[in-house]
């Protein structure tokens, strides 16, 4: 065996040169770094961390240094890092000054061992990233889903423990998870909804829920089916635009043993045939691809589907429920969905109205996402003052009760008091990028504060000042009747096509 080679003379000096150049240059590309004693005691911090005192609670370096690290850096792990010696090399770190990628590594002196550490005298804190919602989104989202998955799956286990009936499906069969009495809300728009689902629910023919993102489709579509004559069957759901196109078609239809090669040799049931005696849901229905939608428009027709590959006809027996949050009549008219289609689908249309439209149902909702929350997270949720809850009531919730849910779990997490206020609640909501606070609908925006200012308004020309006072009526009549746009059309002694025009286009 060859002898090893002499190192060269200067290795040890390369070596010191190498750690200094690795902590210089985590000190120039990272977003801040700080360095601790063995005792935990701050002793230094670069010129990038030095901006996140303010939002620590700090206005000078000199108040920070010289502190304890959990003192001054709320849900560090730093102390443990200190303890055992191990570094943290990436964590996510989530304390009033906002939400952070980390890295935590602890400094050895030399030793004598195997692998030359000695003991720990102190450690390097890292901010790698900051907002990681921007920056690290592909990610995120990634573990949103997981999340997302997790907690429906915690949910639909409470509900089988809480209701046995549930429960009769063999395994591995799906159930709906929701009834009517999981859709909060009972501003007359959410009453009105329910009741015409109530009424879909006794009928066996296609439902077509159409509503923005996070509204609650796929929740009503459970509960339909949970009061249906089929709530003993399957609930079987298919996200259209999770799956790619060119597997499509084996999802809905099935594969016949045989078809391929491989692992998919043996065949598979698609989820027409595994909706079964129960109900499939087909969520976003409008990104289906021409190709299939032909297909699809046949399954409908007939009650039987082709599995791919097997050239026999099966029949089948499910409620087909769809959704979607696009335009639908417009994608018809741009010739991008089959009319033939549309219409053997929209038997019975629901449209699930937006969260703005039924402002008078946000603090329902908040405490009942709230109560769900602190179930799982086992602490109490936070309570939001009136103030607060007006606030998240002028907001536009673009993504409905989802985005609702989104900003209290940001509350929970970075809030410091039980009691959140409207300036507590605006400030999260804007560090953590959940959504640019928009006004409340500018229905009295323009009151003079004086005569002359009431003066200047009046002499402004005629078209503009009708313009606005019925924006200001609109919007008012909208507030009063919780944004029941019959009540409002009657209220205000227009039409109901009047006023959907003036809400699209106002004047
Ligand atoms: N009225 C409601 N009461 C309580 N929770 C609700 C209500 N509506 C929706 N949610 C909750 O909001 C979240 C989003 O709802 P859901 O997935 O049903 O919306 P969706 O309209 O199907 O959204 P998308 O179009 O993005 O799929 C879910 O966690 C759901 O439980």
């Amino acid at each position: 065996m060859p002898s090893p080679r002499p190192l060269p003379l200067d290795a040890s000096a390369i070596h010191a040169l190498a750690s200094r150049s690795m902590f210089h240059l985590f000190s120039s590309i990272s977003q801040g770094m700080f360095l601790v004693d063995r005792t935990g005691r701050i002793v230094w911090v670069n010129e990038g961390y030095q901006r996140f005192l303010p939002a620590l609670g700090f206005s000078s370096v000199d108040q920070f240094l010289g502190r304890m690290v959990e003192e001054v850096i709320p849900n560090t792990q730093m102390r443990q890092v200190l303890e055992t010696g191990k570094p943290i090399l990436i964590d996510l770190l989530t304390n009033k000054a906002g939400t952070f990628v980390v890295s935590r590594i602890p400094l050895h002196e030399e030793g004598e061992g195997g692998d030359g550490l000695g003991e720990v005298i102190g450690a390097i804190g890292i901010v790698l990233f900051d907002h990681p919602e921007t920056t690290l989104q592909p990610l995120i989202s990634k573990f949103a889903m997981l999340q997302r998955d997790l907690d429906d799956a915690r949910r639909e286990l409470a509900a089988q423990r809480a209701n046995p009936l549930l429960r009769q499906l063999p395994d591995g069969q799906r159930r709906a998870k929701y009834t009517f009495a999981s859709f909060v809300g009972s501003s007359p728009a959410a009453v009105d909804v329910k009741r015409h689902a109530r009424r879909a629910a006794q009928s066996s023919s296609p439902v077509l829920l159409l509503g923005e993102t996070g509204t609650g489709k796929e929740l009503l579509a459970h509960a339909i089916h949970t009061a249906s004559a089929r709530a003993n069957g399957p609930f079987v759901s298919l996200n259209i635009a999770a799956v790619p196109d060119t597997l499509l078609e084996a999802e809905f239809f099935g594969v016949a043993p045989g078809a391929y090669t491989g692992a998919d040799r043996k065949g598979r049931t698609g989820k027409f045939k595994l909706a079964d005696g129960g109900t499939l849901f087909l969520d976003e229905i409008g990104d289906m691809p021409p190709g299939l939608q032909a297909k699809l428009l046949r399954a409908l027709q007939e009650g039987e589907i082709e599995p791919l590959g097997s050239n026999v006809l099966v029949p089948f027996d499910a409620r087909v429920i769809a959704a979607t949050s696009r335009d639908l009549p417009a994608l018809v008219r741009e010739g991008r969905f089959r009319e033939d289609l549309y219409y053997r689908l929209n038997v019975l249309p629901l449209k699930v109205p937006p969260l703005r439209e039924r402002r008078a149902d946000i603090p329902a909702l908040v405490e009942v996402l709230g109560e769900d929350m602190a179930l799982r997270s086992g602490e109490a949720p936070p309570e939001l003052m009136p103030d607060a809850l007006a606030l998240l009531a002028a907001q536009h919730w673009r993504g409905n009760i989802r985005e609702l849910r989104n900003v209290l779990e940001q509350l929970a997490m970075r809030s410091d008091s039980q009691r959140i206020d409207a300036a507590q609640l605006e400030r999260i909501m804007r560090e953590s990028g959940v959504e640019q606070i928009e006004a409340a609908p500018p229905a009295y925006a323009r009151m003079p504060n004086d005569e002359a200012e009431a003066q200047a308004l009046l002499l402004r020309p005629l078209t503009e000042q009708v313009a606005e006072l019925e924006r200001r009526a609109i919007a008012a009549a909208m507030e009063a009747t919780g944004g029941n746009k019959l009540a409002t059309s009657r209220l205000l002694g227009i039409s109901r096509a009047t006023l959907y025009d003036r809400l699209e286009n106002p004047a």
